[in-house]
């Protein structure tokens, strides 16, 4: 995997290249992710999946409002360079939660991309302080470097909230199925990723395999794999068990090669429809593996 390549220069204007560069790849990564089509379960440009209260235009405006917030997210990495990366997360917080209130404003009140927010947000302060700290900026070294801002806190928001009575679904699902959701990926240092999808998603494309048919099974590899708190919110462990085990089925099938294949995924999505299950945590993993994939080609100097 190619690096991002750095020389020491003081120059202000590639650093705005820069931080707009990677918050470009941010935002794009959230409408590569809801333009492929057909997803199981998920909102695309066929259908609005399981859910009744969004549609594809409340992602692509949710998607704008969230891409003015991404370059603070990188600056505020840049600017923290110098913090223990254990007291990075105080101050990014407030960022995500305006971020978020944005998010919200745009959609009218519909939760479309809390756990991309949290994601993108711990990826793209990752990718400041690499870039403030002169390091080379790799997949790995972006996802360990989340994991260190998020020591910790599975411990603090999971385990030890047994007297919060306002808990969130990821709180709920935690205490009631271990999942640790979003927050457990985040750091563990997203191993789903960057040691599966990311992979995957490469290995397919080596192998010459058509870009969207690519992302699409890389999202089955990411159905197969994560516990998904939107899943069991929605069906709870047996339902999570059947999607994951529905994933896994077409996966030992050969998955998503060719443009034949797609039926097997217009069915998955019929049968996640009439389940009501929709796996938003797995649509999440797939924008950091196709923004993580496109920042590996970027061969920055400056
Ligand atoms: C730390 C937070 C993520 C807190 O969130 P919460 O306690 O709610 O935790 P989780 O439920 O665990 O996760 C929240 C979202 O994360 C996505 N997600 C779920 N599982 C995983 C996983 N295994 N790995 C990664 N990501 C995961 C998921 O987001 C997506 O789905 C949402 C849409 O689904 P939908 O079914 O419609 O959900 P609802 O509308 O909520 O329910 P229904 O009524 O419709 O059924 C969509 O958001 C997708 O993005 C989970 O929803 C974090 O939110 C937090 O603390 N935020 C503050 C800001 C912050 O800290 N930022 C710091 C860095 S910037
Ligand atoms: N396409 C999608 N459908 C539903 N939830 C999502 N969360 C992120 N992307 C999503």
């Amino acid at each position: 995997m190619m690096p991002i390549t750095q020389q020491p220069s003081d120059s202000t204007a590639t650093d705005e290249h820069f931080v707009a560069h990677c918050s470009e790849l941010a935002y794009r990564a959230m409408l590569a992710e809801v333009n492929l089509t057909p997803k199981p379960g998920l909102v695309d440009r066929n259908n609005c999946g399981a859910h009744k209260d969004m549609a594809l235009e409340d992602f692509h405006r949710s998607a704008l409002a969230i891409r003015q917030w991404l370059p603070r997210f990188i600056e505020f990495g840049a600017c923290s360079a110098n913090l223990a990366e254990s007291d990075v997360l105080t101050g990014l917080r407030p960022i995500g939660i305006a971020c978020e209130t944005d998010m919200f404003r745009a959609t009218f009140g519909v939760n479309t991309h809390k756990g991309s927010i949290f994601s993108l947000g711990l990826l793209c302060a990752a990718i400041g302080r690499l870039h403030q700290r002169k390091s080379a900026i790799t997949p790995e070294l972006i996802c360990n470097t989340a994991a260190a801002f998020c020591r910790g806190l599975t411990e603090r928001e999971l385990q030890n909230n047994h007297n919060n009575q306002q808990k969130t679904a990821g709180q709920r699902l935690y205490r009631q199925l271990g999942l640790t959701g979003a927050r457990g990926e985040a750091e563990a240092g997203y191993p789903l990723v960057i040691q599966l999808a990311l992979p995957h998603y490469q290995a397919r494309l080596a192998q010459g395999t058509d870009p969207e048919l690519a992302l699409l099974d890389t999202l089955l590899v990411l159905m197969a794999h994560n516990g998904d708190t939107n899943v069991a919110s929605r069906g709870g462990q047996s339902g999570l068990s059947w999607l994951q085990q529905r994933a896994k089925a077409l996966l030992r099938q050969g998955g998503i090669r060719q443009p034949s294949d797609l039926k097997h995924l217009h069915d998955f999505d019929q049968e996640c429809i009439q389940r009501n299950l929709s796996a938003g945590g797995c649509a999440d993993l797939l924008i950091i593996t196709w923004f993580l994939a496109q920042i590996s080609h970027f061969n920055y100097s400056h």
